[in-house]
């Protein structure tokens, strides 16, 4: 049965009706004429996991920095941080202002805490397997230089929120990111990095053509996100509802997508992992709530790839 693109964009455009989306990111090998376009499914998501190992400790997990949050979006740093300690990484850390600590203890006593003024230690930086920049960051003089200490540090990072908003302002930055780098923009994110769209379709081209051009993975969210590979390759991911469209969800998403970056999974593999978990714990926890928090969903993710791999 032929799916076309057009069935997952919120309007359609002449060109999007004639695309027809492959089922399964396997396809390409199987058939002569095949889609850029393929939709997520379980079979997929069992193919990339991996179990936890018997013989492992906190060590094999990896480590993820977060650098996130201000005085008045703390909040977004926690939530990104939960998303990175429910989606097992080995260790987490994060880098919010001084003024966030008692909260990060009393909310999140598992993740630890790095000075602002350390991140310009480049070196000692090399340690983490993952790093995190942007959720509730703001636009601060003080942020940009973070950004500009992590181009120096030639690493792939996970770019979310504010530092997209950063990079939009800053082509040098954006074009010197290290490649297999992952952007997790939203539409007007998006948008503001890469120019207005006057439609998904067009939209959708952009995303292929900048993430070949960047070397890196970009993450389009909407209600079917679109993950958008190296090659230009576009994948759908089909998990996720109503229930999810509250603040902070976002945030989530990105410390989800970290911790599997920290576990060792390639950019996509992560980006994959974690817009399908994120979607199909929504989608679990939505059989009973009408509506759910950010906070909650995190929670759930344990359970959810728990009851995915039985
Ligand atoms: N607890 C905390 O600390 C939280 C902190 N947060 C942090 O705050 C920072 C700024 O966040 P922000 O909400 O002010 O700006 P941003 O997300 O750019 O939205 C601006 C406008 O864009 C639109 N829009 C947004 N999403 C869309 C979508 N999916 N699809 C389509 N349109 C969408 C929408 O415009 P509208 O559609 O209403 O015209 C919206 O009004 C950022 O760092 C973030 O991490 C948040 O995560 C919340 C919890
Ligand atoms: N109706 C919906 N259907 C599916 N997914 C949704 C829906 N509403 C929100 N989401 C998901 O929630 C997340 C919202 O991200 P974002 O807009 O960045 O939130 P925030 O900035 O508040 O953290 C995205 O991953 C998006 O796919």
């Amino acid at each position: 049965m032929a799916v076309f693109l057009s069935a997952f964009l919120p309007d359609s455009d002449a060109s999007s009706k004639l695309q027809v989306v492959d089922e399964g990111l396997e396809k390409a090998g199987t058939e002569n004429e095949s889609s850029p376009y393929k939709l997520i499914e379980s079979a997929d998501i069992k193919a990339i996991i991996e179990p936890r190992k018997p013989f492992s400790h906190k060590g094999t997990y990896g480590h993820a920095l977060i650098v996130a949050g201000a005085l008045k979006t703390m909040g977004a740093a926690l939530l990104t941080a939960s998303g990175c300690l429910y989606g097992g990484a080995g260790l987490t850390t994060v880098s919010i202002p001084e003024s966030g600590l008692m909260a990060l203890n009393t909310a999140l006593p598992e993740v630890m805490y790095l000075e602002r003024s350390h991140l310009i230690k480049i070196k000692s930086l090399k340690k983490y397997n993952a790093i995190v920049i942007g959720p509730g960051l703001g636009k601060l003089f003080e942020a940009v230089c973070m950004m500009e200490e992590l181009v120096v540090l030639n690493v792939p990072v996970v770019v979310d929120a504010d530092a997209l908003n950063i990079l939009s302002k800053r082509d040098d930055l954006l074009l010197h990111l290290a490649k297999n780098s992952i952007f997790t923009p939203h539409l007007k994110e998006f948008d503001c990095l890469f120019g207005e769209h006057k439609s998904w379709w067009d939209r959708l081209q952009t995303g292929r053509r900048m993430a070949k051009k960047l070397g890196s993975v970009i993450v389009l969210k909407n209600q079917y996100t679109f993950i958008i590979d190296q090659q230009g390759d576009v994948m759908i991911n089909p998990t996720g509802n109503p229930a999810m469209s509250q603040g902070g969800m976002g945030d989530v998403l990105t410390g989800l997508i970290t911790a599997y970056v920290a576990q060792g999974y390639s950019a996509k593999a992560a980006a994959i992992l974690g817009c399908y978990f994120h979607g199909r714990a929504g989608d679990e926890l939505a059989l009973s709530h009408h509506n759910i928090t950010a906070s909650q969903l995190a929670a759930q993710i344990p359970v959810t790839v728990k009851s995915f791999l039985k």
